[in-house]
C-alpha cells in the first residue's frame, strides 16, 4: 500500500484486545499503522479484566483444595493467605505482559501513541498532546467501562477496575449485578473468606446460560454461605465515620458493608470520541452500529470489540480485528467474523462453560429435541467429602441426531467445553459422541457416556 496523502494508513484508537490485532496484522500486511491507549497498552482483557481475574480465580480455588487436602492425607499446618502478596504478584505479572504487547507491536513497526485520541475531522485524528495526525482508514476499538447505575452516594462503589487494587480483602462485601462479573467475583471473595452478597434488579443469574446450571449454581453458591437478594434496586449507599458503608436497598432494612462492587454492565466507550463530527451512527446504549464487515456508516471507519456491543468477549474482538486487518489490508478475498456457535464460560467456583442453545431456546426454536444429562459427583469431591455436584446437559436435535447445545457445571468445565465446542460447532451427532471411546477415569468422559 503506498498512499501517501495520509500520514497513516490505519490508526487504531485503543490498544485492547481488539486493536492489538487488528494494528499488528495490518502492518504485517504492509500498512503504515499507528495507534494511540490512553490508560494501558494490553486494553481490558490483560489489564483489568480476564487475566488478572483468571489469576485470582486459580488464588481462590487453593482455600478448597487446601482444605480438601486432609482426605488425600496431606497435614498441612499453619495455612493462611496474604492477600497483599497475591494482588502484587498478579501485577507484576500485568506489567510483564503489558511490556510484550508493547513490543510485539514495535515489533511489527506499529507506531504507539501513550495518550488519548479523538476524531476531530475527515481522516483527521488528534492526540491529548495536540499532535494531529491523518489515516486513511480509523479503527475504533475503544471497548467498554463499567456502568455504574444511577443512585445517592454510588461514588462509595468500586467497580472490576478497583477491585484488584483493594488494599484488603473486604469482611463484608455486597455485589450488584447477577451476571459474568458479579458471579465470578462472589466466588472469589468468598474464597477468600469475605461474607457475600449478591443484589440483582431480578431474581435470574447468568441469563442466557440454561436454566439448570444457573440454578445448580444458585444452589452451591447458597450451599457455600454467599446470599443473593433478587429483585432489589439501590436506595442509598452512606458512607460512615469508620469507612464502613451503610445500604440501603429496596424491600431490605439499612445493612452495613466494608465495600460495596457494582458489576451491572458495561458500556461501550464512544463518548467524547468525536464520532458525531464525522456522522458515526450510534445504537440505543451508544454502541457504534457496524455491518458484518465490522465498518460504520462513514465508509473509512471501521469499529470491532466490546464498543460495538455485538459479543462482549475477548476472543470474539480479537477475531474481528484480524478479520477487519486481513479484508482492508490482505491480499486475500474480504471475510466476516461468524458470530454464531461461540463457547463461554463464568469462571465462578465452579465454573459454567456453554456452547450453543439452551434447552429452553433449543425447545422454542426446533421442532423435537432430545435432551441428555449427566449429574455427577467429581471423584476428587467424593474423596475429599465435598457434596458437590457437577451438571452436563447435551441438547440434541431429534430430526437429525445433531448436538445443538452443550453445557457443563462442574470443576474444569471450560477446559473441557472448548474441546467439545469444536464438534457441536462443527455439527457432529450424538452418535458421533457415543462412538468416541471414553478417557477413563476422567469427569470429561461423562461426555460420552451420556445415555
Ligand atoms: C472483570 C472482567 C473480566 C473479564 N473476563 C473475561 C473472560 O474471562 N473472558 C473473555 O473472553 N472476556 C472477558 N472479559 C471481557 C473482555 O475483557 C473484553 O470483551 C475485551 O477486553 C474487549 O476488547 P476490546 O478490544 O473491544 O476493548 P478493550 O480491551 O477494553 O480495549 C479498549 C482500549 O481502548 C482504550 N481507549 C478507550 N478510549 C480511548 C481513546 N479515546 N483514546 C485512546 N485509547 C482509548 C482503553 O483504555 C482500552 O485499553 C472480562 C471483562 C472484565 C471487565
Ligand atoms: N468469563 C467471561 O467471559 C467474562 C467475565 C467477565 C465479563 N465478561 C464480559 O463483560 C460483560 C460485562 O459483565 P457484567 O457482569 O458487568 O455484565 P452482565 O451483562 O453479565 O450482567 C449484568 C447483570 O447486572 C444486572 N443489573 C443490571 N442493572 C442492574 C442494577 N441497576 N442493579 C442490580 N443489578 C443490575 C443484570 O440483571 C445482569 O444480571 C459481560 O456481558 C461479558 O460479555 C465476560
Amino acid at each position: 500500500m503506498d498512499d501517501t496523502t495520509y500520514d497513516y494508513d490505519l490508526f487504531t484508537i485503543g490498544i485492547g484486545s481488539g486493536g492489538v490485532r487488528a494494528s499488528r496484522v495490518a502492518a504485517a500486511h504492509g500498512a503504515r499503522v499507528a495507534a494511540a491507549e490512553e490508560y494501558r497498552v494490553g486494553g481490558t482483557c490483560v489489564i483489568r479484566g480476564c487475566v488478572p481475574k483468571k489469576m485470582l480465580v486459580y488464588g481462590a480455588q487453593f482455600a478448597e483444595d487446601l482444605e480438601d487436602a486432609k482426605q488425600f492425607g496431606w497435614d498441612i499446618q499453619g495455612k493462611s493467605f496474604d492477600w497483599v502478596r497475591l494482588r502484587d504478584h498478579v501485577q507484576r505479572d500485568i506489567d510483564r505482559l503489558e511490556g510484550l504487547y508493547g513490543e510485539t507491536l514495535s515489533n511489527h513497526n506499529v507506531t504507539v501513541y501513550h495518550e488519548r485520541a479523538e476524531i476531530t475531522g475527515d481522516h483527521e485524528i488528534t492526540l491529548a498532546s495536540g499532535k494531529v495526525v491523518t489515516a486513511k482508514y480509523i479503527l475504533v476499538a475503544t471497548g467498554a467501562q463499567p456502568h455504574m447505575p444511577d443512585f445517592e452516594g454510588n461514588e462509595h462503589a468500586i467497580t472490576s477496575n478497583e477491585a484488584f487494587h483493594l488494599d484488603e480483602i473486604p469482611k463484608r462485601i455486597l455485589i450488584a449485578g447477577g451476571g459474568y462479573i458479579a458471579n465470578e467475583f462472589a466466588g472469589i471473595f468468598q474464597e477468600f473468606g469475605s461474607k457475600v452478597t449478591i443484589a440483582n434488579r431480578s431474581d435470574v443469574i447468568l441469563r442466557g446460560y440454561d436454566a439448570a446450571l444457573r440454578d445448580r449454581l444458585l444452589q452451591i453458591s447458597l450451599t457455600k454461605g454467599i446470599e443473593f437478594c433478587f429483585n432489589v434496586q439501590f436506595e442509598y449507599v452512606k458512607k460512615q465515620d469508620d469507612g464502613t458503608l451503610l445500604v440501603k436497598l429496596t424491600g431490605h432494612d439499612e445493612r452495613e458493608f466494608d465495600q460495596v462492587m457494582i458489576a451491572t454492565g458495561r458500556t461501550p466507550n464512544t463518548k467524547g470520541l468525536g464520532l458525531e463530527k464525522v456522522g458515526v451512527e450510534l445504537g440505543d446504549k451508544g454502541e457504534i452500529v457496524v455491518d458484518a464487515a465490522s465498518k460504520t456508516n462513514v465508509d473509512y471507519i471501521y469499529a470491532v470489540g466490546d464498543v460495538t456491543d455485538r459479543v462482549q468477549l475477548t476472543p470474539v474482538a480479537i477475531r474481528e480485528g484480524q478479520a477487519f486487518a486481513d479484508s482492508v489490508f490482505g491480499p486475500g478475498e474480504p471475510y466476516t467474523v461468524d458470530h454464531s456457535c461461540i463457547p463461554s464460560a463464568v469462571f465462578s467456583h465452579p465454573p459454567i462453560a456453554s456452547v450453543g442453545l439452551t434447552e429452553g431456546e433449543a425447545r422454542n426454536t426446533l421442532g423435537s429435541i432430545k435432551v441428555f444429562q449427566s449429574d455427577f459427583r467429581p471423584m476428587k469431591h467424593v474423596v475429599a467429602g465435598r457434596n458437590e455436584r457437577g451438571l452436563y446437559k447435551m441438547i440434541v436435535d431429534a430430526a437429525n441426531d445433531r448436538i445443538v447445545g452443550i453445557h457443563m457445571i462442574a470443576p474444569e468445565a471450560p477446559e473441557i467445553m472448548q474441546a467439545a465446542a469444536v464438534a457441536v460447532k462443527a455439527g457432529l451427532t450424538k452418535a458421533d459422541f457415543d462412538a468416541t471411546t471414553a478417557i477413563h477415569p476422567t469427569m470429561a468422559e461423562e461426555l460420552v457416556l451420556l445415555k
